[in-house]
């Protein structure tokens, strides 16, 4: 039998999920995986890159867990930390502008400012990036070792990439324009189950302009296409410092189809922090398979 469960539609730089609130309310749902799947659907569901479950922590302030477009579970979600931070404080579920947040990637801490006493923009500590080729996973070679500019051939092309991970794993691939970047073409045959990402990759391009400003666009594992994804920013600065395209130590400006973040690989933490806004777009009610139902 369906039950009615209230949601909320978020978006960070237009990467929008439907958001449960399971601190305020009894979550008994069956299979997120094909909740998630059912509103992410623009026709017969909400229309969204996918689900995010808030929910209490015993570690943390609250948890996130986050599910993509095909219900795939991932470990982080950038922009989703930037909203659950936005919607737990302006829910009063944490009391101060600074909390954590639990993920399956571990504790990150968010910090929200504020503009007319609502959340306008956030700052999470992303923690470190993770590196080695073992642990984004990238299959073969050394899995101690890094992935950098590591070339890969496809139809006779032969293209390189970097590979990082932010708690979820990333291939970054240089281009002089991200408009016209083989994003399809790339982004549908790695993302998913291309072998030598054993659990999937999301597939980004960037282009580096200075040393403080690049544009960056994403085809996402488990979602395709979307107009941001903070943690591909992240490790596109990342892959960027890697590759000495850009400078280590200072704020980078990264310019996403929805909008722009600002990005910092910090020297002496070596923690990845990013900064940028989280827009709630409507409430509603959604109707779902309960846990009594199939
Ligand atoms: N859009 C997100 C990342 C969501 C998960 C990703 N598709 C994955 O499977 O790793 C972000 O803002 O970081």
């Amino acid at each position: 039998m369906k039950q009615a469960y209230p949601f909320t539609k978020m978006h960070g730089l237009g990467n929008c999920y439907i958001y449960l609130d399971g601190i305020t309310n009894d979550l008994e749902i069956p299979s997120y995986a094909e909740l998630s799947r059912q509103v992410s659907d623009p026709y017969k569901g909400i229309g969204s890159d996918g689900l995010i479950l808030i929910l209490p922590s015993d570690q943390a302030d609250v948890r996130m867990r986050i599910f993509n477009k095909d219900g795939s579970e991932a470990k982080n979600c950038g922009n989703g930390l930037r909203c659950v931070a936005k919607y737990v404080y302006e829910h009063q579920l944490v009391d101060s502008r600074s909390f954590t947040i639990e993920t399956l990637s571990g504790n990150k801490n968010a910090e929200v400012r504020l503009n007319d006493g609502l959340v306008d923009r956030v700052t999470v500590d992303m923690g470190e990036p993770i590196l080695e080729r073992g642990r984004i996973p990238v299959a073969g070679g050394n899995p101690d070792q890094t992935v950098i500019r590591e070339p890969l051939e496809i139809d006779g092309v032969t293209y390189t990439f970097t590979a990082v991970s932010m708690g979820n794993p990333h291939a970054l691939f240089f281009v002089d324009d991200v408009a016209t970047a083989p994003i399809h073409k790339l982004g549908s045959l790695l993302a998913d189950t291309y072998p030598l990402f054993p659990n999937g990759v999301n597939v980004g391009f960037i282009h580096p302009l200075s040393d403080h400003e690049a544009d960056y666009r994403v085809w996402e594992r488990g979602s395709g296409i979307t107009q941001a994804c903070g943690t591909g920013a992240c490790a596109s600065v990342v892959a960027a410092i890697l590759e000495s395209r850009i400078k280590k130590d200072c704020p980078v400006t990264v310019h996403l189809a929805g909008g722009d973040l600002s990005i910092e690989w910090q020297v002496t933490t070596n923690h990845v922090l990013m900064t940028g806004g989280a827009e709630t777009i409507c409430e509603g009610i959604v109707y779902a398979e309960g846990a009594g139902g199939k």
